[in-house]
């Protein structure tokens, strides 16, 4: 803990340690500080009037991270306080932005009317805001989760639970590798992690980068770490706090009765959010257990390297997988694209499953059609009931709700045209859904306001005592309206106006000039230089009622709306389970209309291990070019293994051959590894990603860019691409590259799918040749992975004739006396020519470099014995 610098007597107080004796503060900051105290962790807003203020150390903060002025306010006898206000109206903008930047902020409001108080205005804390546990609509993306995780760790093993508390989703799993924990939340990309510690800066949120020694190696340094204590996430609280939220007796029915590591960071996660969340406990579905190896395997650097949801070059969304598939009509259906590309099947009848469903959508236009129109039309049900559910909904919330449910049996009515499970699942709307969505709108006016307690949101008919009151106050404001007419009568001043200020409330206003003829019961109020002012007896007692009335009037309607939200909240699981069939179904509507506009086919799933894609296209790039200018290409991967090293002559070749026939059957034919080769800028990289994109999108169901496809479950995709220098880690390019290639030779089985561009660049010549010589050897003889192999050593080719589940592939150029003409079409065979130098010449080398660079290159090609020496050690 640092100890704050001593300030001079002008400066203004810039930490609340400076303070020595707080009984020198005016009354407002010794409340301050004492609140200050309970949250020392988080940014403190504190209600001034129509501002939130924040005082000493978190004005400064919070004017260093929202470019606010600095300034500072008398803070009683200790001189003045350093001060940054924000407008109250402006509060989520402002918090919406600190918590972004890994900071919690904490609301302390008015919870008094300020006019009505006697001494220091009430003041509580209403709101603790976390980036893991924000509920509010402007503080969330429509189109992704927002999670908050929890992390146990055990030597090397680990447990993981997260919570989405907008949609109420709630998981837990265990595992035994490290990595595998890295791995999952680079997936799940959490807003905020907690960590379990002994370290004595507990509560702390230590925001991106900002290391700790309490934090292990593991924890990727890129998420805000939230510091907890270790209790609750010790078993037997942890497994207490799971059995009391759910009321359950036993943990065997949510799977995870045996995974101490898995109970113990749910329990964690549980009492963090009852320990934030105090004023509105957050309603979360039933947890479930999950394993990893329920879904494919994606590791982080594959999703990155297949910008599955951001580009590589510079992060955005435009131009990612998501971006190119995603035609949902939701913003449920958006956040479930993303999970289901962020987590492909492994099991074939759920990804057929899904398969049926768009098939039949793509062949039904209009029920997709149909389908598509009102699913435009539903609003976020998961996020709304998940507000309700934690009484943070308004008005508008409930209108909204109510507006969606209500077009749910149209939405059934619809699906009930369709076979499929997936909309099946749309044709049961519960009643109590439909009555609720009812009583509903029969309740709450059709545009309410945003505020709650300022009345207007209650239509009449609904509560007499609130009609009646009604009516005293409209006969009374009725009075008040015409009450200028009359006394313009009575009094013959033609001028006489009624008027109404914050101050003195109604009052009679007559131009000076006049003031002779005022009747005997008008009491003068006020003096201005041309008018006086009046109140009358009357008019005073009728402006009190309508004001006590009012108020009353608006604390009813309040009563009511909280009653109606309490109602809702009872019925959050239930709107969150049909949410999640609507935002299914609109993946599924989503991607029929996908694969009609985009010309995609069905792919085949089938048990063996074949890749075979007939004119296959990568789905992004095609997008982004004009129609008809991306050129198709196909791929034949994973036939019947050959075992390895050629075996040509020998009698299981013999019989492989005679299996096979002279022209070689689809299925048994096809290499396991490809070397690829072709000329910069050819499309290798393009091709790999291609294939590797088809895979993916099988996996989660979809139909793929291709004329035909035959595929296999992978178990897992790995890619290794390009050449980026890791200088957050201080990783040389090539020790990322052998990083990375070491991890997909320890891991890759014959079900995976193994993609790699340019292994062995990094370093000499020699050396990267015959890394990549040996890897591609590793591939395919021992793992048997169906692998594409994207490369400039040429002599990798040489591999095809030795091994023979290696075949070559290249991508073709056609070369003009003075320029090259990129084709795009991946062919059988090896490029003999780089074309490396030629690209040097189109990027404007002098042209006495190129010169020498062939000369050097004729050089080299004469003395070269690579591949000769290379076939000699077989
Ligand atoms: N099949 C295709 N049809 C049309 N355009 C393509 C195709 N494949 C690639 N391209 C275009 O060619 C460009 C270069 O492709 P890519 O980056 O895959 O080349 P590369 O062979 O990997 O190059 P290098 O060896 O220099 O890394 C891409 O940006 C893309 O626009």
């Amino acid at each position: 803990m640092t100890t704050p610098e001593p300030q001079s007597q002008n400066t203004p107080l810039s930490d609340t340690k400076l303070v020595e004796d707080r009984s020198k503060l005016s009354k407002m900051y010794q409340h301050y500080v004492e609140m200050k105290d309970k949250y020392p962790h988080a940014l403190l807003l504190y209600r001034v009037g129509d501002f939130f203020e924040t005082f000493f150390q978190d004005a400064v903060t919070v004017s260093r991270e929202l470019e606010l002025v600095l300034t500072s306010k008398h803070g009683g006898d200790v001189g003045r306080v350093a001060m940054t206000g924000v407008p109250h109206h402006a509060w989520e903008r402002y918090t919406t932005m600190l918590v972004e930047k890994g900071y919690a902020v904490v609301i302390c409001d008015q919870v008094e009317d300020a006019s009505e108080a006697v001494g220091l205005v009430k003041r509580e804390v209403t709101r603790i805001l976390t980036p893991g546990t924000l509920l509010e609509e402007g503080m969330l993306k429509a189109s992704r989760n927002n999670y908050l995780a929890a992390v146990v760790i055990a030597v090397n093993h680990w447990g993981l639970a997260y919570a989405d508390i907008s949609t109420g989703e709630f998981l837990t799993t265990q595992g035994s590798d490290l990595e595998h924990l890295t791995q999952e939340l680079m997936r799940l990309q959490p807003s905020e992690v907690l960590f379990p510690t002994n370290a004595p800066n507990l509560g702390t949120l230590l925001r991106p980068g900002e290391t700790s020694p309490s934090l292990p190696q593991c924890l990727p340094p890129t998420f805000c770490y939230s510091l907890r204590s270790q209790l609750p996430f010790s078993q037997a609280e942890a497994r207490s706090k799971i059995l009391q939220k759910f009321k359950l007796r036993s943990l065997e029915g949510i799977g995870c009765e045996h995974l101490p590591l898995a109970v113990r960071a749910a329990g964690g996660l549980l009492e963090y959010l009852e320990d934030t969340q105090k004023q509105n406990p957050v309603s979360l579905q039933l947890l479930r257990t999950y394993t990893l190896t329920d879904y494919l395997i994606v590791d982080h650097q594959t999703r990155r390297n297949l910008e599955i949801t951001q580009t590589v070059r510079d992060g955005t969304f435009h131009g990612s997988l998501l971006w190119a598939l995603n035609r949902t009509s939701t913003a449920m259906g958006s956040r479930a694209l993303r999970r289901w590309l962020l987590q492909p099947l492994l099991d074939i009848k759920g990804i057929k499953a899904r398969q049926d469903s768009i098939q039949e959508l793509v062949e039904n236009t209009p029920l997709r059609q149909d389908l598509r129109t009102l699913l435009r039309k539903i609003y976020d049900l998961e996020r709304l009931a998940g507000r309700a559910g934690s009484g943070r909904a308004n008005a508008r919330d409930l209108v909204a709700l109510a507006d969606s449910i209500s077009l749910l049996p149209e939405l059934a009515n619809i699906a009930a045209e369709g076979r499929s499970p997936f909309l099946k699942a749309l044709q049961k709307v519960p009643p109590v859904l439909e009555e609720l969505a009812k009583k509903i709108q029969l309740h709450i006016v059709e545009s309410p306001p945003n505020h709650l307690k300022e009345g207007g949101l209650i239509r009449p008919g609904i509560n007499p005592l609130l009609d009646e009151r009604k009516a005293t106050v409209e006969a009374d404001q009725q009075w008040i309206a015409t009450l200028e007419v009359d006394e313009r009568a009575r009094t013959s001043i033609p001028n006489l106006k009624v008027g109404f200020n914050k101050t003195f409330g109604y009052y009679i206003s007559i131009s000076r000039s006049k003031s002779d003829q005022v009747p005997e019961n008008y009491i003068r109020k006020q003096t201005l230089t041309n008018e006086e002012r009046y109140i009358t007896p009357e008019l005073k007692e009728r402006e009190a009622r309508i004001l006590t009335a009012r108020d009353d009037l608006n604390q009813l309607e309040y009563e009511i709306f909280a009653a109606l939200r309490d109602e809702v909240a009872e019925h959050a699981d239930t709107i969150r389970n049909i949410s999640r069939a609507v935002a299914a179904a609109d993946v599924l509507c989503g991607l029929a209309e996908l694969a009609v506009h985009q010309g995609y086919c069905r792919p085949e799933m089938v048990e063996g291990r074949e890749v075979e894609v007939i004119d296959g296209r990568h789905p992004v790039v095609e997008q982004s070019l004009p129609s008809g200018f991306f050129v198709p290409n196909s791929t034949w991967l994973g036939g019947k293994n050959y075992g390895g090293m050629n075996h040509e002559g020998t009698k299981e070749a013999k019989e492989e051959e005679k299996r096979r026939g002279k022209e070689g059957k689809k299925d048994t034919s096809y290499p396991d590894l490809v070397i690829l080769t072709g000329p910069n800028a050819s499309g290798k990289s393009c091709y790999l990603r291609q294939v590797g994109l088809i895979q993916l999108m099988a996996q989660i169901g979809s139909f793929v860019p291709a004329m035909s496809a035959r595929l296999g479950v992978c178990d897992r995709i790995f890619t290794r691409v390009g050449a980026v220098d890791d200088l957050a880690t201080g990783q040389s390019t090539f020790m990322v590259e052998m990083n990375e290639t070491a991890n997909i030779l320890n891991h890759a089985t014959a079900k995976s799918l193994v993609l790699l561009d340019e292994i062995g660049r990094g370093t000499a010549t020699f050396d990267g040749l015959s890394i990549a010589w040996a890897v591609a050897e590793y591939l395919a003889v021992e793992i048997k992975a169906r692998t594409i192999f994207a490369t400039h050593y040429h002599e990798l080719n040489e591999l095809a004739s030795i091994i023979n589940n290696v075949a070559n592939y290249q991508v073709t150029v056609k070369e003009l006396p003075d320029q090259i003409i990129f084709l795009h079409q991946v062919q059988p065979g090896g490029a003999d020519k780089s074309y490396g130098i030629e690209a040097g010449r189109l990027a404007g080398l002098p042209a006495v470099v190129i010169q020498r660079a062939k000369q050097v290159m004729g050089q080299i090609e004469k003395h070269s014995k690579i591949a000769m020496g290379l076939q000699n050690l077989q």
